[in-house]
This record gives structure tokens, C-alpha cells and sequence, in this order.
């Protein structure tokens, strides 16, 4: 262990390079894949994924040359330190690292080819065919079909290959002693040894919210569907929510709005009207970010990017953000159809590549988010201002806006955004729940299907309108599992997106409410997210959150509800009233899950 310093800076300009051109290679191997799923792109996928893992375990090696306890610039040992973190690259079993690869990109191919069978002639893709029938069916028996159908072709074939996944990426993470297991290094990326208990305790402050919410919205629906539908423990069927996983009520919006003579915003409407094309979406996104300094597309982005599923191959339609590593090639993939919910996931990609372009020139392995939600969480902040009724009206997408003492149209606005951002805190908690107790071998194959329900039932109050069981796998449904993407990063956004809202509202001096602020053509909001963008991963993220909230009331360093809770506060004390008014009682039997058979 020698090597000063000096050497070690000389070190890391060379390894800069190399990473960043192996992360090129591997992220143009993985386009050709998710843009084109054949048995070639997928092997070749793997072997680079196999070259950059190797590449990692050498570089790791050199890297440990060097003593840190002799190194006092905290910038160098950081660098140093995050060369090593290589999680499962430090297992030197490739045949074992191979197969883990191999079962990724199996399980995410049976995901994006599965297509779910209505009935014995009908079977029909995610994107768009289910996805439409969930989101705008009203006939229960069709939605249970597409509901099971998906899970039967997307679960179920899943299910066989999930263990093993899980055994090896165990025995990788743990080889070198550094992780307990495989949740345990997921979590390690947000840098606190309390990070676990923390989002335990924001999630059960959201709590009352989220019950107030589930009341309403059941009343509604019992009114709809029939109050045979609904269990006396209390749970919502979940396949009447409006989306495959219950995680976003928007598209029930128009049979549980408050008010619902108020006009109801409908945004794809006003887009089909308009004749958007599906590039005027993305030219919409780019002048919001540029409009507060941000910035514009590089024009590699237009050149490259898959923007609407292909008819002749298949493709991963899951939607992304790619970043190339070389500073100029950024794409977005995504199977954009002319919907609202399609306009937000364009603008939500957008800001995960306007986070790439503001850390792009720092060293290769800050590129990254200061932790994972708050990749996240940029990715989401403009839709909070994108979507108010002021911004629909200043883009046109919107003719009259409620007034400032029209309460029933905030009331509506209020709740519309709840549906998405409240609706969603149980799923985006429950997820990693389930897969850090998969990692922990708490919950063993046998009762994978059961703990999932378990966490649906206890945290979303909703229960499968068809009987489960073990012989199920309704996780593998769900992208991220089979995908192998972490996503307790989903809650972390949800929270500290309110948090960077408020406080770039108040640093704009923008008055008014917090759920009516636009930042829209605001550079001094935009120059303080762009503060924070550029610290990308060099710095722990506390201080990239104090970057943003120093100098207002909600300045702090840590994550905090109270901006979220501040922003649908009028929507709340409405909600307790109306459950008051009609005897409601909140919450559901946690420990009762109607329809799942324990064998
Ligand atoms: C190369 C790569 O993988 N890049 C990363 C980005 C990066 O890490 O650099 C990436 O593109 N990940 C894809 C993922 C896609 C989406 C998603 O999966 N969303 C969640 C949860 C959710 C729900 C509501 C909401 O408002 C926001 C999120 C879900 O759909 O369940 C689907 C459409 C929206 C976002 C994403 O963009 O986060
Ligand atoms: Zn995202």
C-alpha cells in the first residue's frame, strides 16, 4: 500500500476514461436490446454486461491499491471509495454474474412479449391494449379478464425463474463481506444507516392522508359498481382503480370527482383536438425546462431516441431515460401515444435527461443522482407546476380556469392530483418491502405471492377481485421486479419532489398556494434546482437537499412530509368532512386479504 495523492489523482483521471467509455459500450448493447428483443441482442446485451462487470472487478483491484486512511482530500477518497462499490462485479464467479444476467433479460423479455388473454381468441399487449382496457373500461367483468389475463401471462411465467435470480444475486453481494444481502446494498445508495426505519416513519405520517383518500374514493365506488363488490373488511377491489397496479387513480377521476358537474380537465381530449403530433409532446417538455434556464435537447437526443413503438419488432415499451456517458448522446425510449398521462411520462423522462445534462461534465462516477430518489424526484418536479390550471391555460391545452374563490374547482384540481400523488405513497412503500423481505429470506418462494398480498391488503387496502395463490407470482407483473429496478427511489421522490416545489415557489416569489404554483419561466427557480442538478453524486444528498431548501421555511437537510401534507391540506380537511358527513370509516381489516388463499 503505497501510492500518494498524486498518484492516485493520475489514477482516477485514467479510470474516468475507461468508465466512461465501457458505460458507453454497455448502454449501446442494452438500447439494441430493450429497442429490438431478439436471442442475438439479448446475448450480446450479456456478454457486455459480463465485460463491464469484469472491467469494474480490475478496476476495483487497482483502486484498492491505495490507502485511504492516507488520503485527507475527502474529494479523492470518495472517488476512490465509489471505484470499489461495485456491488455483485466483486463476485469473480462470471458463469454465476452470467446467468444473473441472462435471467434479467429473460424475465424482461417474457414481460414485454407477454400478451394477456381476455378469453380464449382475444389476447392483447400491455402497452396500449390492457393498459386502455383498465384505464377506461366501467365494465367489472372486462376488467377482471385483462386484469387476470396480464398476470397469468406475465407473473405466472416469471415466477419459476425469480428464485434462483434471488439465491444468485445474493451470493454475489455477500461474497466480499460488505452486504448482508441484496436489499442491503440497494439501500446502501442513500448513504444512512437509518435510512430503512426513516421511510418507515414518513410512510406512516402519509398514512391519514392515503385512508382518507381510500374512504372517498371506496364511497364513490360502492355507488358505481354495487356494494356487493366490496368485502366488509373494508378493502377496494383492485382492478377498478384504473390501473393494472392500483398505483395512480387518475383515470377513475371521472367517476369519483368531488364536483363532477365542474368541467372535468380533459387533457387528451384537448390534445386529439389539437392535432398534436406526438414530437410536439417532447417540443412542449423542452420549452418548459429551457423556459427556467434550464436546458435544450442535444440534437443527437432527436436522432436517436425511440419514440414510438415500432410495428415491425419488439421493444421494451416500458418508458426510459438514457444517458450515454459521453456527454453529447442522451435518448429518451418510450411508446408515446397521444394521452395526458403519456405528456407527463414525456416530461418525467425529459427531466431524468435534464439531470444528465446539468452533471455531465463532472468525473464519470458523479454522474449519477444524489441518491435515487432524487433522480426521481426531478424527473417528477415540473409536473407539479406542468399540470395546474393556470399552466394548461397558458399552453392552451385548458380554456377556463377555476377562479381564485371557486373552492369546488380547487377542490377538484386538489383531489385530481391526489389521485396521483397520494394514491401512489402505498405502492411506491410496499414494493422494496416485499423484495427487502425476498433479500432478508424472510419470505421464501413459497410465500412469495402470499407476502405480496400480505403488503397490498395491510398498505393499499385493496384486495384481487379473483382468487390468488401461491401458484400466482403477481410481483413479476409488475416491470421493476423482473426488471431488477429498485424502487423505494418512487417514495423517496414522491416526498422530497414537495419539499424542492415549495421551496423553489418561495425562492421565486411566487405567491399564492402551493398546489396553484407554476414555476413555468422562472430562471431563479430554475438556477436553484440547477444548484442542486449539478452536484449530481459528489456530495452526500443532504446537503444536495439543504442546496435546494436553505433560506425558506422548509430548509433542511433531511426528508420531511410537511410540504406534501402543506400542498393537499385544503383536500384533507374536505375529505375528513365528507367521510364525517356520510359515517365513513376509515382503514380496512390490515391482517384479513379477502380472496387470497393461503394453501
Ligand atoms: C436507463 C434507465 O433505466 N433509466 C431510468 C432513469 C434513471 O434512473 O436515470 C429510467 O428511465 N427508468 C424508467 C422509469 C419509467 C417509469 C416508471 O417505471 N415509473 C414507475 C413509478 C412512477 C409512477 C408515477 C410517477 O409519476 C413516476 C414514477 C412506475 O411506472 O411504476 C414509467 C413511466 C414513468 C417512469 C423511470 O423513468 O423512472
Ligand atoms: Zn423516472
Amino acid at each position: 500500500l503505497v501510492l500518494d495523492e498524486a498518484a492516485a489523482i493520475t489514477y482516477l483521471e485514467e479510470y474516468d476514461r475507461l468508465a466512461a467509455d465501457m458505460s458507453y459500450q454497455y448502454a449501446e448493447a442494452a438500447w439494441k436490446y430493450e429497442t429490438n428483443i431478439t436471442e442475438e441482442t439479448l446475448a450480446n446485451m450479456t456478454e457486455w454486461s459480463l465485460k463491464r462487470s469484469d472491467f469494474n472487478y480490475r478496476e476495483a483491484k487497482n483502486a484498492s491499491r491505495f490507502d485511504l486512511s492516507k488520503i485527507n482530500n475527502q474529494n479523492i477518497s470518495r472517488l476512490l471509495r465509489k471505484v470499489m462499490d461495485i456491488g455483485t462485479a466483486a463476485f469473480p464467479d462470471t458463469v454465476k454474474l452470467e446467468k444473473i444476467s441472462d435471467l434479467e433479460g429473460e424475465m424482461t423479455s417474457i414481460y414485454s412479449r407477454a400478451r394477456g388473454c381476455l378469453n380464449t381468441t382475444t389476447c392483447l399487449p400491455l402497452e396500449p391494449d390492457l393498459v386502455d382496457i383498465i384505464a377506461n373500461s366501467r365494465n367489472y367483468a372486462e376488467l377482471t379478464a385483462a386484469w387476470k389475463g396480464w398476470r397469468d401471462a406475465s407473473g405466472r411465467n416469471i415466477k419459476k425463474l425469480y428464485p434462483e435470480y434471488v439465491s444468485l444475486l445474493n451470493e454475489a453481494i455477500t461474497f466480499e463481506g460488505k452486504y448482508k444481502d441484496m436489499g442491503d446494498y440497494y439501500r446502501s445508495s442513500y448513504e444512512s444507516p437509518t435510512f430503512e426505519n426513516d421511510v418507515k416513519a414518513l410512510f406512516l405520517e402519509l398514512a391519514p392522508l392515503y385512508e382518507n383518500l381510500h374512504a372517498y374514493v371506496r364511497r364513490r365506488l360502492k355507488e358505481h359498481y354495487g356494494a356487493d363488490k366490496f368485502p366488509s373488511t373494508g378493502h377496494i377491489p383492485a382492478h377498478i382503480l384504473g390501473n393494472m397496479w392500483a398505483q395512480d387513480w387518475t383515470n377513475i377521476y371521472d367517476l369519483v370527482a368531488p364536483y363532477p358537474d365542474k368541467r372535468t380537465v380533459d387533457i387528451t381530449k384537448a390534445l386529439i383536438d389539437q392535432n398534436y403530433t406526438i414530437i410536439r409532446m417532447y417540443k412542449v417538455a423542452e420549452d418548459f425546462f429551457s423556459s427556467i434556464g434550464l436546458y435544450k435537447m442535444p440534437h443527437l437526443f432527436w436522432e436517436k431516441s425511440l419514440l414510438v413503438k415500432p410495428v415491425n419488432r419488439e421493444v421494451v415499451c416500458h418508458a426510459s431515460a438514457w444517458d450515454f456517458s459521453n456527454k453529447r448522446d442522451f435518448r429518451i425510449k418510450q411508446c408515446t401515444a397521444l394521452t395526458e398521462e403519456h405528456l407527463l411520462t414525456v416530461h418525467h423522462e425529459m427531466g431524468h435527461i435534464i439531470y444528465y445534462l446539468a452533471y455531465k461534465d463532472l468525473p464519470y462516477l458523479y454522474r449519477e443522482g444524489a441518491n435515487p430518489g432524487f433522480h426521481e424526484g426531478m424527473a417528477d418536479i415540473v409536473t407539479l407546476s406542468f399540470q395546474t390550471p393556470e399552466h394548461m391555460k397558458k399552453i392552451g391545452l385548458l380554456d377556463a380556469i377555476p377562479g381564485q374563490n371557486d373552492t369546488e374547482g380547487d377542490i377538484n384540481f386538489l383531489f385530481r392530483m391526489a389521485l396521483s400523488k397520494a394514491a401512489f405513497l402505498p405502492f411506491g412503500y410496499l414494493v422494496d418491502q416485499w423484495r427487502w423481505s425476498v433479500f432478508r429470506g424472510e419470505t421464501k418462494p413459497e410465500r412469495y405471492n402470499e407476502k405480496w398480498w400480505d403488503l397490498r391488503c395491510d398498505f393499499q387496502g385493496i384486495y384481487p377481485p379473483v382468487e390468488r395463490s401461491n401458484a400466482d407470482f403477481d410481483p413479476g407483473a409488475k416491470y421493476h421486479i423482473p426488471g431488477g429496478t429498485p424502487y423505494i427511489s418512487y417514495f423517496v421522490s414522491f416526498v422530497a419532489q414537495f419539499q424542492w416545489h415549495k421551496a423553489l415557489c418561495k425562492v421565486a416569489n411566487i405567491a399564492g398556494p402551493l398546489h396553484r404554483c407554476d414555476i413555468y419561466s422562472n430562471t431563479i427557480a430554475g438556477a436553484r434546482l440547477n444548484d442542486m442538478l449539478k452536484m449530481g453524486s459528489s456530495r452526500p444528498w443532504g446537503e444536495a437537499m439543504l442546496k435546494i431548501t436553505s433560506g425558506t421555511s422548509g430548509q433542511t437537510d433531511k426528508l420531511s412530509v410537511a410540504p406534501l401534507l402543506e400542498y393537499f391540506d385544503p383536500l384533507i380537511k374536505w375529505l375528513q368532512e365528507n367521510n364525517k358527513k356520510y359515517n365513513e370509516i376509515l382503514g380496512w381489516d390490515k391482517k384479513n386479504c379477502p380472496n387470497f388463499l393461503s394453501p
